[in-house]
């Protein structure tokens, strides 16, 4: 039976639309014909919440056509097709979409999902699986070598070599004509510079890199794609962007809870791996990078290498590492666990647009508040016949989330009969200004990319090596104990040793000012 999803809302997109042809190289091949995208971990937290419900937003707006994809799950719980649908279903219904239309889009979306069991280093699981696309690739008339195939590895980075061995030898696409085979991977790619170029190597003798898809959703976000934009689209910040006129700059990521179910995970890992080695990171890239050629996906990421490469070894007195009260009381983490769920770091780039301006990354769990940001904080005003530098810095921060915005912090004369100053800001609010608008979640564009065959948000292979060499020797002075957290209550700053670093780094706090997210 063929389904579909609801005709009103395919006849709105122009499913061949590309983003813009910049972003895809001349010779990329048409991107059409039967598609089987394989989700390997089927049965795990990323797949459940993420990659999943991603599918299904892409289903719904008509990216993946029923006459041509089909969906397979793979892991080792045994479990029927039935029970992968039902565990998948609650995470595709919420409250306020609940309506008649959206359930039925659920099951449609669901009966597409084909189950397979197997382990992740075993020849006969992988040969199951292959068997089971090549039929679904028949049943749509594909011919052979014509078919594409996605294979999304939501799965602890300790089985990418088995499972990539597996792929290669057993689930490739069989002759090239026109289709394709890609591979997606889950960050921590390794823990450190060694075991990140280990798995680079094995990797790469599987697969070559136009294959490989090094998925960090924070590439995924709105505001983080729009920092391309922003920078080299408006001349307004052209001739502000540079060590002349910005004093420090704050990316800052805050969770308002813990580890919480993934505390042996993270317990391993810590917030610098992460969060700031990889999407603070990448942020710091498209924040500080010069102007790439185009928007070819290898010039812009030749743009990021070279930014990284830029960036001078960290200090251990520019580093403020935390732990919040109660992190160990987890069953799954140790009980002298040395591991920061908090870290404010320095990063100096030393060349001619940065040199002597602090970009200050800040990572934490079960801090006061949920959110992302990235802070541009100026200069003081030579000469200012206003005495407004007590009342606060111009200001330019883009909130990744929650409530996407822009916006920038001035000094206006405050109204009224006096000639006296008051802090406002110009906002552009995502919610206000683009009423009706759904934003896109990060990893239903990233997976749309990996289709397309658009490399630009993911990171290529000596962009990984180079953001491991920077936090390398870091991260292991931390875990040979040479630097400890300090402990912090949940639900507060972080450690206050954090504060103390941000105003000797340069940042000035504007007391009495809070921006507030405007509501409809
Ligand atoms: N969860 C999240 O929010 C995020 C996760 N990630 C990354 O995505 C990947 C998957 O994450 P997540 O879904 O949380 O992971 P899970 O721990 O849920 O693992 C996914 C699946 O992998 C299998 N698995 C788990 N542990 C092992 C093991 N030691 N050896 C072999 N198979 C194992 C299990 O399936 P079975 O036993 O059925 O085979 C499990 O259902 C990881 O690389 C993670 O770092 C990245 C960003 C966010
Ligand atoms: O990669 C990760 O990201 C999430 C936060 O993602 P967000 O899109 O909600 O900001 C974080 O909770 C998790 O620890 C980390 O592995």
């Amino acid at each position: 039976m063929n389904v579909s999803p609801s005709a009103s809302r395919i006849e709105s997109i122009d499913r061949n639309y590309s983003r813009s042809e910049s972003f895809l190289d001349a010779n990329s091949v048409p991107e059409q014909g039967c598609l089987s995208i394989v989700v390997l971990g089927a049965s795990g937290d990323l797949a459940k919440k993420k990659t999943f419900p991603a599918l299904f937003n892409l289903y719904r707006q008509g990216f993946l056509q029923p006459s041509e994809v089909h969906i397979f799950g793979y892991a080792r719980t045994k479990i029927s097709d039935d029970d992968l649908r039902d565990r998948i279903r609650r995470h595709l219904v919420h409250g306020k979409e609940a309506s008649s239309s959206h359930s039925e889009d659920v099951e449609k979306f669901l009966q597409l999902i084909k189950y397979v069991s197997g382990s992740y280093d075993d020849e006969g699981g992988f040969r199951l699986l292959d068997k089971e696309i090549s039929e679904h690739e028949v049943a749509k008339n594909s011919q052979e070598g014509s078919s594409r195939r996605l294979f999304y590895l939501a799965l602890p980075p300790s089985v990418y070599p088995s499972v990539c061995k597996m792929i290669r030898y057993h689930c490739m696409n069989r002759s090239d004509l026109g289709g394709w085979t890609r591979v997606v991977v889950e960050k921590p790619f390794g823990k450190d510079l060694s075991s990140a170029e280990e798995l680079s190597l094995q990797l790469g003798e599987l697969f070559n890199e136009k294959q490989i898809y090094r998925i960090d959703h924070y590439l995924g976000k709105e505001l983080v794609q729009n920092l391309l934009v922003l920078r080299f689209a408006n001349r307004l910040f052209l001739p502000l962007w540079n060590r002349d006129n910005i004093d420090n700059i704050q990316i800052v990521f805050r969770e308002d809870f813990g580890t919480e179910g993934r505390g042996g995970y993270f317990d391993e890992y810590g917030i610098i791996r992460d969060i700031i080695q990889n999407h603070l990171l990448q942020v710091l890239c498209l924040v500080a990078m010069e102007k790439p050629v185009s928007l070819k996906p290898e010039y812009i990421r030749d743009e990021k290498v070279k930014v990284l490469k830029s960036v001078l070894p960290v200090e251990d007195d520019e580093v403020v590492l935390g732990q919040y009260e109660g992190y160990r009381d987890d069953p799954t983490v140790a009980d002298n666990s040395n591991t920061p769920t908090f870290a404010t770091v320095i990063l100096r780039i030393h060349n001619e647009r940065w040199e002597g301006v602090p970009f200050i990354l800040k990572a934490g769990k079960a801090l006061n508040s949920r959110k992302a940001e990235v802070r541009v904080q100026f200069k003081d005003v030579p000469g200012d016949i206003f005495k407004s530098k007590k009342l606060g810095r111009n200001e330019l921060v883009i909130r990744l989330q929650p409530s996407e915005a822009m916006y920038t912090k001035l000094t206006v004369k405050k109204p009224g009969l006096e000639m006296s100053t008051i802090q406002s800001e110009m906002d552009l609010s995502y919610g206000m200004r683009y009423q009706g608008v759904t934003i896109p979640e990060a990893y239903e564009r990233l997976i749309l990319d990996t289709i397309r065959g658009d490399q630009q948000h993911f990171v290529r292979r000596d962009e990984l090596k180079v953001a491991w060499e920077i936090f390398t020797p870091l991260l292991h002075r931390i875990d040979d104990g040479k630097l400890k957290p300090l402990p912090y209550k949940p639900g507060s700053r972080g450690p206050v040793e954090a504060d103390e670093l941000l105003a000797k780094a340069g940042y000035v706090q504007t007391h009495g000012y809070i921006w507030i997210p405007p509501t409809l």
